[in-house]
């Protein structure tokens, strides 16, 4: 899916136009659209966190482009004049390099840019962008420069964007005048070019109406219509609010200790020689898994809701040792719900939930794992819904949960972008996560969805085999339905009683998988697969000895199946798994499935 821009944005009311866009442009070069750096650090507090924030620069100094940095909290720079590749290399953030295209001489040129991504434009008339004109598309036919780097801009417009795209398959579209009536931005333009070049997209209806696709909704009983919707609107405020954002980006650098960091795998590369293998370290978060990131957001805004107290539930016991550690930084109530099987597998975190000062709820209803505690956890929070949040762990439940746990968790998608841009120069060939409700993979992938030279890889739990009825194959075994108030695939019998899932990892275990997840697999951008209880501790084994780093059972899905997918890459590809988390809190079931280890 093509990434749109709206560039030269000077007024709040034309910034919430752009909601939907991927990323808004603030031109500090001079230009009829110039903007102050503190205009553009207010402006700025407007964006959603999504929303990549690009300034435009035309032959700046590195230290004029640094202070900028510094002050506006700008995602990525523009480079619009004539900058040296010196200049270029010596920028903390990810550069556009932009190019004026006359002639197949100009196209050459390009070829040989350092930059991250690469902005093809007209020649400029009074200033040295922003020109409102065309150039001739065809020039850029043959040219030797990835997609996913190219970013097209030049007098499009509302009616000529569909016809771009379809003729130079850009990474990004970008535009200025072509969404302006007499000089002035246009709100009425801005968002019809948002959705000609999206084409009415997913992320569209998501933000709308709570839907990816036919999947996601609300559907809760009545009783919890009113904290659905108040928790919908305050989440769409806060995410807004740069005081907001800024408390969330501070926990997670000085309480959770991010960023984390992408570690190239240098013997498993050679072991499967087959591509560079990247890790994205989500073991090395305080609490020991991906699950704190989204944890801490949610009590943020708890808070900011002015509830104290916290129901979760949890299957592996990362998301309630994630949950029960925010709660004693706060110091709000915690209560979490944990299946009898899951706490008898998982005693560990058990015990330091406990330690940690929350409440643990056995459930001994159904299987007695993850559905049930989820189950158990929305009663509890029927009965307490004025003063308590539910605090869910993955991309799961009604709107706006599904939306809200990607974002807290897309942090990871996009540490790992800028990382292996920063190692290798450009996207990776093919990006890896395990799939339970799907949270540490949507996080990974939500990032890379409009790259599409990059193969997403999502990999569910086929425990015992496909074959048997002892698995969490959701998306190869699953049906339409709904659970936990969202339509989803799930796995249900034909009366549409909902089956029990199994999987060695009680992380994986659940019979339904994320609303977005869904809909990413109807629409082709991610493919699923299974890997069974079997290969995900042979990866343990292998993972633990070749990296030194003792993956958690559910990372180790990832991992297995990354070993079949390098069978089908080459030497020069990139492939990068999430590794979701440690394999500490599996230590048991390790030394009494692994007995005999040699
Ligand atoms: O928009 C400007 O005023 C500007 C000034 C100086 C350098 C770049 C500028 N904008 C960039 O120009 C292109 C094309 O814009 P248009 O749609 O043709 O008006 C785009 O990349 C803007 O980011």
């Amino acid at each position: 899916m093509t990434r749109v821009k709206i560039c030269g944005l000077k007024e709040v009311q034309h910034i919430e136009a752009a909601k939907g866009a991927d990323a808004i442009g603030f031109v500090f070069a001079p230009s009829k659209r110039q903007i102050s750096i503190e205009q553009a650090a207010e402006l700025a507090k407007h964006v959603p966190i999504s929303t990549d924030k690009i300034g435009v620069f035309v032959n700046a100094s590195l230290e004029e482009i640094e202070e900028t940095v510094g002050k506006v909290p700008l995602t990525m720079v523009q480079l619009h004049g004539d900058e040296p590749d010196e200049l270029v290399q010596a920028i903390g953030v990810p550069v556009i390099q932009a190019f004026s295209i006359r002639s197949k001489e100009d196209v050459k040129k390009l070829e040989r840019s350092k930059a991250d991504y690469i902005l093809v434009d007209a020649p400029g008339t009074d200033y040295r962008g922003g020109s409102g004109k065309v150039f001739d598309w065809s020039l850029l036919e043959g040219a030797q420069v990835d997609a996913s780097r190219l970013i097209l801009a030049g007098g499009l417009n509302p009616a000529n964007v569909r016809a771009a795209i379809g003729q130079t398959n850009p990474h990004m579209v970008d535009v200025s005048s072509g969404v302006e009536t007499d000089g002035r931005k246009d709100a009425v333009k801005i968002q019809e070019f948002i959705k000609q070049a999206k084409g009415g997209s997913m992320q569209q209806a998501v933000e709308k109406i709570g839907f990816f696709g036919k999947y996601g909704g609300q559907f809760v009983p009545e009783t919890l219509m009113k904290a659905v919707k108040e928790l919908e609107e305050a989440y769409a405020e806060a995410k807004q609010d740069p005081e907001f954002i800024n408390e969330y980006h501070h926990y997670l650098s000085e309480y959770v200790g991010r960023e984390q960091p992408l570690t190239y795998a240098k013997r498993l590369t050679e072991a499967w020689g087959g591509p560079k293998v990247y890790l994205k370290r989500e073991d090395l978060n305080h609490t020991g898994a991906h699950k704190i990131n989204n944890a801490l957001g949610q009590a943020l805004l708890a808070m900011r809701m002015g509830k104290r107290k916290i129901v979760a539930e949890t299957g592996a016991g990362q998301h309630g040792v994630a949950t029960a550690t925010v709660c004693a930084l706060f110091d709000l109530e915690c209560v979490i719900f944990m299946g009898e099987e899951d706490i008898k597998r998982q005693q560990l975190n058990v015990f330091r939930m406990k330690l940690l000062g929350a409440r643990v709820e056995s459930v001994t209803k159904g299987s007695s794992t993850l559905k049930d505690a989820v189950n158990e956890a929305l009663r509890y929070w029927v009965t307490n819904v004025e003063d308590t949040h539910y605090l869910i762990g993955s991309a799961l439940g009604p709107h706006p949960f599904p939306t809200m746990v990607r974002d807290f968790q897309s942090v990871i998608g996009e540490e790992t972008k800028r990382q292996i841009v920063a190692h290798e120069g450009r996207l990776p060939d093919t990006v890896l996560a395990c799939i339970g409700g799907g949270s540490n993979a949507i996080g990974m992938f939500y990032p890379f969805v409009g790259d599409e030279s990059v193969r997403l890889i999502g990999v569910e739990a086929s425990g015992e085999g496909l074959h048997t009825e002892k698995h969490a194959a959701t998306m190869a075994k699953g049906t339409e339905g709904v659970l936990h108030g969202a339509f989803m695939k799930l796995l249900q019998d034909e009366a549409g009683q909902v089956l029990e899932a199994h999987s060695i990892s009680a992380g994986l275990d659940y019979p339904g998988v994320g609303p977005e997840h869904s809909y990413l697999a109807d629409i082709g951008r991610v493919e699923y697969v299974s890997i069974t209880d079997a290969e995900a501790l042979d990866a343990v084994v292998t993972f633990s000895r070749l990296e030194g780093i003792i993956p958690a059972l559910e990372s180790a899905h990832a991992i297995a199946q990354a070993e079949k997918t390098a069978k089908e890459m080459k030497p020069d590809e990139l492939l990068v798994i999430c590794v979701s988390g440690r394999g500490d809190k599996d230590m048991a079931t390790y030394a009494e499935r692994l007995e005999g280890l040699s």
